[in-house]
């Protein structure tokens, strides 16, 4: 331990290391060797006090040596309901246990399951109980029903209790797991059996355009959903403020908004306050903000056990002043009233109670720490309180009282500047209830390493927030710059030219008034200027964040580098080809005659047949009659479903060369929502299990 060190430099005598603890330090029983980082780690976090006895320390350290368990999410969303029963029926044996599988644990809280067995387990499949839960899980996890998720991971956004008609801002989403969560909440109003959409929308965001694609991917399984979503691109500590805010509701909901509007609002507020009108808020705009930080991910051992390998203090120390800025820009755009979660996957104090209490002294009074742990009392189980003092240590674990005392240590230069007077523990004049932050160790619920703490804006920021101030005074210098997003940005979409719906519709039949005349049209937007490649469907709120829409204010522009989801893409040959989503979204103007009913027999035979074209000699005679009457061209084909009375919309065409139906599987790369064609789901909802995909045309 320590004294194993070599020193690298001369210190007082007061601050040499402090002797090791008396009980032994690693986890015998460990599968890893013992190495330095990993005794290091041990020290560090058993002079923190996270746990109460030595009996319980040992569970800890054990726990973190232990693999995660398998957890999934089901999809809430009511447009997924019909796949989500079917889900859960088709899984019943399973999630009730059997052989080598232990029963699942159900998580209400966060309609999630949790199955205790090893996700390595599960992929080796070596016994066929464990095989079957593996193409399980994988079946509908393609079908976007089914997401896996880390239990701890649920935890902001279930605490952030998104509702319909809310802004929601996700400044460092990706891979999305937490965006996806949010963007299903947005449409739980679902539970009623309601299907008409709510005024909210998420804004995803991520520094990196490389993982930028990652979280389109992910977004991607939502389909539709996806019209009230973007993705953009900035650092999240300078994501702009919004000058053009879609929508006016605030954070309680439209009557309590009402409420506050009226006692709150500033002239300038009530002079742009309007139903649906862009406004300027000088406040924030977003009523909940997911700002789940980048960390040094500690508490993730569990899933990736080369933290036991490179742990160091300095790297949780380097984090913290941008975790800092991040969740100072956070609370400046959201909105009075609003909630955000702020959360990381790291252990250490320095990267979470200590941004969260230098966070509230900055903002003096306008930000509270919200007791959150009433809200999910399923999770009380899991949750440790957060720390309320703690220490601050170097890698070498020697401890340091306060930044004086650092200061004054025989540190090097470099090494001092790695640390701000931030990091300590506040002073017991200030005393913020740090205890209302959840720590969500793994012993605790089978789960990882996790902090959350819920924040509420309660008024408008104290002016300008003091971007030096002695407690966080910053000697580190600034992250350097992420490199620049790629070229895609808002100027990429326009609106859709009369010429463009004109060919959609001669294109798919389509009756070009009623499309003309209807809400759809005033919601489609072009990519890639007015005649454009790629048509997309954008929820009216979000509409100004994409468009050239004018700026009441020199507000830098939002980086979108996706919105919405595609409707239609034009080919090669410059033909408008519907998207799976496409296809439903525009089957109500389908011209009646150009419409039709396919029933499951028939689709099977088109999802079986070469190139998906039956000749309408081999169609059932309902079919083969409709079909004869059919002009050549376009064609709308509503395939039935054994379960239920929806049917499933795709493109086809009535082809005269072959006297023949076929149906056009949608062409689909690129970067757009949904790139997967989506046979995969035609093909498992007529009960045909093979999931290799016909031709694209
Ligand atoms: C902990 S991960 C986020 C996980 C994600 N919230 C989820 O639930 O799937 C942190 C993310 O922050 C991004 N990131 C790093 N620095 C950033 C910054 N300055 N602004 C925005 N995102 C940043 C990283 O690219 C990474 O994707």
């Amino acid at each position: 331990m320590p004294q194993r060190h070599r020193h690298r430099h001369r210190r007082p005598a007061h601050l040499q290391p402090a002797p090791p603890l008396p009980s032994p330090l690693a986890d015998p029983s460990r599968p890893v060797p013992n190495l330095l980082a990993a005794d290091r780690f041990e020290y560090f976090y058993r002079r923190q006090g996270l746990v109460r006895s030595s009996g319980e320390w040992r569970h800890f350290i054990s726990t973190l040596h232990q693999p995660l368990p398998v957890s999934f999410r089901v999809s809430t969303a009511p447009a997924l309901a019909h796949l989500a029963r079917q889900c859960l029926d088709e899984g019943a044996a399973l999630l009730r246990g059997t052989g080598a599988l232990p029963a699942a644990a159900e998580l209400r809280w966060c309609a999630s399951w949790l199955v205790d067995v090893k996700a390595a387990e599960l992929k080796a499949a070596a016994r066929p109980e464990l095989r079957a839960m593996h193409e399980w899980l994988t079946k509908f996890g393609s079908l976007g029903v089914l997401t896996r998720q880390a239990v701890e991971s649920m935890v902001p956004v279930a605490l952030l209790r998104v509702e319909p008609h809310h802004a929601v801002l996700d400044m460092c989403a990706s891979p999305g797991s937490k965006t996806t969560q949010a963007i299903e909440a947005l449409f739980r109003y679902g539970e009623a059996g309601a299907s008409e959409r709510g005024s909210g929308f998420v804004v995803a965001n991520d520094a990196s355009p490389a993982r930028c694609q990652m979280l389109l991917r992910r977004c991607a399984a939502l389909g539709e959903m996806c019209s009230q979503v973007v993705v953009t691109c900035h650092p999240a500590q300078r994501f702009p403020r919004l000058a053009a805010a879609p929508h006016g509701e605030a954070a309680e909901g439209p009557a309590a908004s009402k409420k506050r509007k009226g006692r709150e609002a500033t002239k300038q507020g009530r002079k742009e306050a309007g139903g649906g009108a862009l406004t300027a808020h000088s406040e924030g705009s977003f009523d909940r903000i997911i700002c789940d930080v980048p960390c040094s991910g500690d508490g993730t051992t569990r899933k990736n056990p080369s933290v036991w390998h490179r742990w160091t203090v300095e790297y949780a120390l380097s984090m913290h002043p941008l975790q800092l800025q991040i969740a100072l820009r956070g609370v400046a755009l959201l909105k009075v009233g609003g909630l955000m979660a702020f959360s990381t996957c790291s252990l250490n104090p320095c990267e979470n109670e200590s941004v969260v209490a230098e966070l509230l002294r900055r903002t003096r009074g306008a930000v509270e720490l919200v007791d959150a742990s009433a809200q999910l009392p399923e999770l009380a189980r899991a949750q440790a309180d957060g720390l309320c003092h703690w220490e601050v240590l170097d890698d070498e674990m020697c401890h340091y009282e306060s930044f004086e005392a650092m200061q004054a240590s025989g540190l090097p230069a470099a090494l001092k500047r790695k640390f701000l007077p931030s990091m300590w523990p506040p002073p017991a004049e200030e005393a913020p209830p740090l205890h209302r932050c959840l720590r969500l160790l793994p012993h605790l619920a089978n789960m990882g390493g996790f902090f959350v703490a819920l924040l509420r804006k309660v008024a408008p920021l104290p002016g300008p927030l003091p971007k030096r101030t002695p407690r966080g005074e910053s000697r580190t210098p600034p992250p350097p710059p992420p490199p620049p997003p790629p070229p895609r940005d808002a100027s990429c979409f326009g609106e859709v030219s009369a010429a463009s719906l004109g060919e959609l519709s001669a294109q798919h039949a389509l009756q070009p008034a009623a499309l003309a005349a209807a809400p759809l049209a005033a919601e489609l937007l072009a990519r890639g200027g007015g005649g454009g490649g790629v048509l997309v469907r954008v929820a009216p709120q979000l509409r100004p964040l994409c468009t050239r829409a004018p700026q009441p204010s020199a507000a830098p522009r939002l980086r979108v580098i996706a919105a919405g989801y595609t409707v239609a893409r034009r080919s090669r040959r410059g033909v408008f080809q519907l998207t799976h989503e496409g296809a439903a979204t525009v089957a109500p103007y389908a011209r009646r005659r150009r419409r039709l009913e396919v029933p499951v027999e028939d689709g099977r035979a088109f999802l079986s047949a070469a190139a998906n074209t039956v000749p309408l000699a081999e169609l059932s005679p309902s079919l083969k009659q409709a079909a004869a009457a059919l002009p050549v061209g376009p064609v709308l084909l509503l395939f039935r479903t054994p379960h239920g009375s929806a049917t499933l919309p795709m493109p086809g065409r009535r082809l005269r060369s072959s006297d023949s139906l076929r149906l056009l599987v949608p062409f689909t790369p690129g970067l757009e929502f949904r790139p997967k064609a989506t046979l995969h789901a035609l093909r498992f909802q007529l009960g045909l299990q093979d999931s290799s995909h016909a031709a694209e045309e």
